[in-house]
Order: structure tokens, then C-alpha cells, then sequence
């Protein structure tokens, strides 16, 4: 199902929380959406699901208007919308497999159908040898696990997923987030993962949003985002150590998997005869694909070489600090 939020407003009170927030989620994509506490990442998951009525704008759910819905409609909504929290939102007194067979139970399955489809979940989310466990007897990622297979026992189309990994060390966090990949390719639920981990966007997500004071300030694709980093990006990672040069003009190179086995340095410097001095680099996992991005110092008569270059061999690159007289931030392909 594909989502759409068109100048959405929210407000508590005096307190305007979303600000005219238009965002598309297409069908079976996932989007990130991140920003700093308290920016209004919760409220628009929140309005998705319709939790909470909004002021303003409209939300979308495949091309129907959700604040136009009847009662019975919005039951029929929330069927199709799972949702899971950093908090997991178990219920301790119910076993693993009563947690999961709990929305089947509210929606009057059949005790069969429960069965067959509680199990083939437990299956599906790795927990099958904990059915009769309660959740305090299991690891923050076994719990998580089982809030997914609950979100998923009415096959939702959609998935929104809050703080899922805030919670779980760095390796349990890759293996929930590995899940939830598998679930987004072999179940095509377009997802809506709200997050303050960065690694989750570069991971999982294929678009994102960043999220200011209410407003979204940046919308795109991650990769390019996370290559072109706009200061909206910057405020949150922070800026990447590098050697600052009084002189030359620094490009930032990046090698994707087609441009790996390009000696891109050695053309340049003896090819070219240029003089490349390395300033900085970085490594970005972008959903198991690397991308490695290397920042160059070159005198700046050579720098229309360079770009020609990288333009020729099909290297993105982007001008990071130049003289006044060179504004504009050129760059290719992004
Ligand atoms: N039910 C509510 N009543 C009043 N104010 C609320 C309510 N829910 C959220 N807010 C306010 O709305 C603003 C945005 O909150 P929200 O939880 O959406 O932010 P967030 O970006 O998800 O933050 P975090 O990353 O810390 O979870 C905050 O100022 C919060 O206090």
C-alpha cells in the first residue's frame, strides 16, 4: 500500500508538533524518518494509523482519505497497519504463542486458523522453540521478534515500526533489522521505520526524511542523501573528521561496486599528472552494498580536470570546499 501525506498539521494545544508534512511512501519501500527528540517522528507514525486525529493536510492510504473513514473503516485500517515499539508492548501474563494468537483471538479466528497461523509466524520470526515462554523470560531481540510476528498476524500491507532496535545491542539490532528486510522482499509491506540510528537508514531504508521541528527539511533517497550530506544530515551525524588544507580544492570521490577496481588516485596522479592529496575517508554499508567515499585535495587549476575525469570513468563526486569564486556546490549524477 503506498502512503501519502500531504501538508499534514498536528497540534497539541499552542503546540504545533507537525508542520505542513508532505511525504510519499511507495508501495513495498521502506522510509526512514529521523530527527532529534521531540521533532514529531512518533505523531506522524501515530497519524498513519490514525491513533490520533490530525488538523490539517491529509493522509493517504492507498489513495483513500483516512480522516474521511467510518468507524468500521478505520478497524479495516488498523488490520492492514502493524505497528511495533522500542518497548516491545508485550503482555507479561500471556505466553509467546497468547501474545501472537491475541489480535487473531480479537478478530474471532477460528481456533484452527490461530494455530496454523500463529506457528507459521513463530516459524517465520525465528521464536518457534519459545511458544510456551513468557515474555520476561526472553532477550530484549527474542521479545522484539515476537511484537514482529504479532504486528504481522493480519498480513498488514503496512508496517510502522518505532524505535524497533533502540533498545537491543548492535548484533541483535542487525539480526531484527535483517528480519525486517527479509519481511519488506518476501512480503512487498511498505514499511515506516522511525529511528535516531543512522546505521538503520544505510542498512534498511531505501528513502528518507528528516524531520525539523515539526517540518520535513530533507526527503529523498539514502544513498544520495547520505553522499551529498546537506546540513540537515550534518546537524544529526555531526561533521566526519577530516585534514584540513589552507590551499587546493577538496572532491569527494565515491567508488560504488562497478567503480571499485578503478584506480581512480593512480590514473589521476600519473595519467593525469595531478597531485592528489587524501584528506579523508569513509566506509557507508548502504544495504550490504559499500560505497566507499574518498575525499581529495587538488590544486585548484586541476579541478576541472578532475571532474572531467571522474565524469569520463562514471565516479559521483562532489566539490566540498571551494574558493568563493567556485561556488555552487557542482557535482554529477547526484
Ligand atoms: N499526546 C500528546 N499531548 C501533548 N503533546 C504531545 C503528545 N504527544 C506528543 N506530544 C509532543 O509533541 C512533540 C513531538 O513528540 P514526538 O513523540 O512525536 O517526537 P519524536 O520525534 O518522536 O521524539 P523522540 O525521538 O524523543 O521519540 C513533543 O514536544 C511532545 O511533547
Amino acid at each position: 500500500m503506498v502512503i501519502e501525506i500531504r501538508g499534514l498539521t498536528k497540534r497539541f494545544g499552542e503546540d504545533t508538533v507537525l508542520d505542513s508534512v508532505s511525504l510519499t511512501v511507495e508501495e513495498g519501500k521502506i522510509l526512514g524518518l529521523v530527527g532529534r527528540s521531540g521533532a514529531g517522528k512518533s505523531t506522524l507514525l501515530r497519524c498513519i494509523n490514525r491513533l490520533i486525529p490530525i488538523d490539517g493536510g491529509e493522509v493517504l492510504v492507498d489513495r483513500v482519505n483516512i480522516a474521511s473513514l467510518s468507524k468500521p473503516a478505520i478497524k479495516e485500517l488498523r488490520r492492514n497497519i502493524g505497528m511495533i515499539f522500542q518497548s516491545f508492548s508485550l503482555l507479561n501474563r500471556l505466553t509467546v504463542y497468547e501474545n501472537i494468537a491475541l489480535p487473531l483471538k480479537c478478530w474471532k479466528y477460528s481456533k484452527k486458523h490461530i494455530r496454523h497461523k500463529a506457528s507459521e509466524l513463530m516459524e517465520m520470526v525465528g521464536i518457534k522453540g519459545k511458544a510456551n515462554a513468557r515474555p520476561m523470560e526472553l532477550s530484549g531481540g527474542q521479545k522484539q521478534r515476537v511484537a514482529i510476528a504479532r504486528a504481522l498476524t493480519m498480513n498488514p500491507k503496512i508496517l510502522l515500526c518505532d524505535e524497533a532496535t533502540s533498545a537491543l545491542d548492535p548484533q541483535t539490532a542487525n539480526s531484527i533489522l535483517s528480519l525486517l528486510c527479509d519481511i519488506n522482499e518476501n512480503l512487498g509491506i511498505t514499511m515506516v521505520i522511525v529511528t535516531h540510528q543512522m546505521e538503520v537508514l544505510t542498512a534498511v531504508c531505501g528513502d528518507m526524511a528528516i524531520l525539523e521541528k515539526g517540518k520535513v527539511t530533507t526527503a529523498g533517497k539514502v544513498k544520495d542523501i547520505f553522499m551529498e550530506k546537506p546540513p540537515a544530515l550534518r546537524s544529526l551525524i555531526g561533521n566526519r573528521d577530516i585534514v584540513e588544507l589552507e590551499d587546493g580544492v577538496n572532491i569527494e570521490i565515491f567508488l560504488e561496486q562497478e567503480t571499485f577496481s578503478y584506480p581512480v588516485v593512480s590514473r589521476l596522479t600519473r595519467d593525469l599528472g595531478i597531485d592528489c592529496r587524501i584528506v579523508g575517508g569513509d566506509l557507508i554499508n548502504y544495504r550490504k552494498t559499500p560505497i566507499i567515499s574518498l575525499l581529495i585535495n587538488v590544486p585548484e587549476k586541476d579541478v576541472n580536470r578532475v571532474t572531467a575525469f571522474c565524469r569520463a570513468g562514471d565516479v559521483r563526486w562532489i566539490l566540498r570546499k571551494m574558493k568563493a569564486s567556485q561556488s555552487g556546490g557542482a557535482c554529477n549524477g547526484i
